[in-house]
């Protein structure tokens, strides 16, 4: 296992890699739950009285969102209620001048490590720990502390370089959704342990579907991907209309995967058996799955007879975890089978992980509040590997100390 925050010597110079890696909106980094997060494991750090240096990447090259991260130091500021300094410089010399200034309890963010040339290609944490980059900023402090989860299935050098040539340590949001995410593999459950899955990727819904189908007793299909296993029962539905690309190349793709998954899982994959449309008058329109007959419209939700359907077995299970949202929820009119899920865990006390980046905003755009979760986790592809037990190459290279 790894060490953390509380194994760390006092007084130290701390390198802290984040993921702040936000929503940017016109050139406008939006305020987001990964600063709220994080916030608490910089917070503990400068209030120790250690000198901060903070790491984190924003986009990527090329992106419209491949922006500076001098915005993301006044909105972490805001976080944490004191000064966060930034340098716009990944390792460089004002780099350097600027983390050799630092006073205790100080914050600095330096600038997007995706703007360093030996940041991005996945190597071996060796092959990192000899960049310049690595070597550089390994010699102005004492030691690295990984708090970005939600980026540690890349194996770039800021997440794997650095606990190979200094003291490393699990920042407290790593040490949070690493044991939260991983629970599924790692816990035993006494009860029925059952699995939303939804979202638009239908990899990542096979890929749970194939590695955690002893682990979980019902899996409850909607979104997208619950469209794609709806076609493969039968059913007229899951088909691009004008303009979609959603749903024909992963149908090709996957067809065969999912044909043989219903036929061998048949029995623990609940499919939506009404789904939701906008209708002539703009409103939401809802029909049974028997009742499709034509492939003349897309549908956006599951249905309120599905909700019903689903809301009992969450409210009998003793887990639950969530993979992507079952219906374009960001429109309220088909937000009704995400929230009908997200509700009836939250109004139940089993253990609950809510994952993936869009599903989990859900539950403060619909006024729920994520104390009523056991956890609300930031990572989206970080997520969905823990889920189905896949390594973190970051987490790999912390627990190597
Ligand atoms: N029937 C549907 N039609 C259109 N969009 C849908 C539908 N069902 C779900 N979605 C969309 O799926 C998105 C979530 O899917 P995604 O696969 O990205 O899952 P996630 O796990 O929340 O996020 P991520 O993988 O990005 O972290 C939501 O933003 C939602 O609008
Ligand atoms: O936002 C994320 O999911 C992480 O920061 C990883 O970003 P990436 O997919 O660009 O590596």
């Amino acid at each position: 296992m790894f060490k953390t925050l509380d194994d760390l010597d006092p007084e130290q110079r701390v390198l802290v890699r984040l993921d702040l890696n936000s929503p940017v909106e016109d050139g406008e980094v939006q305020d987001n739950r990964r600063f709220d997060r994080h916030a608490e494991t910089v917070r503990e750090l400068a209030e120790a009285g250690h000198r901060v240096v903070l790491m984190a990447h924003q986009g990527r090259p090329g992106g419209d969102d491949f922006v500076s991260l001098e915005q993301h130091a006044d909105i972490l500021a805001s976080h944490i209620d004191r000064e966060v300094g930034f340098v716009a410089d990944t390792y460089g010399d004002d780099a350097i001048a600027a983390i050799d200034a630092l006073e205790a309890g100080d914050v600095l963010l330096l600038e997007n490590t995706r703007m360093c040339d030996e940041e991005l290609p996945e190597e071996d944490p060796e092959v990192k720990a000899d960049t310049e980059f690595v070597r550089t900023l390994a010699e102005h402090v004492d030691a690295y502390v990984n708090d970005a989860y939600s980026a540690a299935h890349r194996s770039h050098a800021s997440l794997v370089g650095f606990p190979l040539v200094l003291p490393a340590y699990a920042g407290r949001v790593m040490q949070t959704e690493y044991e939260a995410n991983s629970s599924i593999a790692t816990r035993e459950f006494d009860g029925q342990v059952t699995m939303v899955v939804g979202g638009t990727k239908a990899t990542d819904v096979i890929d749970v579907m194939n590695n955690l189908g002893d682990k979980v007793d019902q899996f409850l299909l909607g979104g997208i991907a619950g469209e794609l296993f709806l076609r493969a029962a039968g059913n007229d539905v899951g088909f691009d209309l004008e303009g979609m690309d959603f749903f024909d190349d992963q149908w090709e793709a996957n067809r065969e995967t999912i044909e043989s998954l219903l036929d061998e899982r048949g029995d623990q994959i609940k499919l939506a058996v009404d789904l939701a449309y906008e209708d002539e008058t703009d409103d939401r329109g809802e029909i049974a799955v028997a009742n499709i007959t034509e492939k003349d419209r897309a549908y956006l939700d599951v249905g309120s007879m599905t909700v019903d359907e689903y809301d009992p077995i969450i409210r009998d299970s003793e887990a639950v975890f969530v993979k992507g949202a079952l219906g374009l929820f960001e429109d309220e009119r088909f937000a009704v089978g995400t929230t009908g899920v997200l509700r009836a865990i939250a109004e139940t006390d089993c253990f609950s992980v809510v994952g993936g980046g869009d599903t989990s905003r859900a539950i403060g755009m619909y006024g729920m509040d994520e104390a009523d979760f056991g956890h609300v986790s930031i990572a989206g592809g970080a997520y969905i590997r823990a889920l189905t037990g896949a390594p973190l190459a970051g987490v790999e290279a912390l627990k190597q100390d």
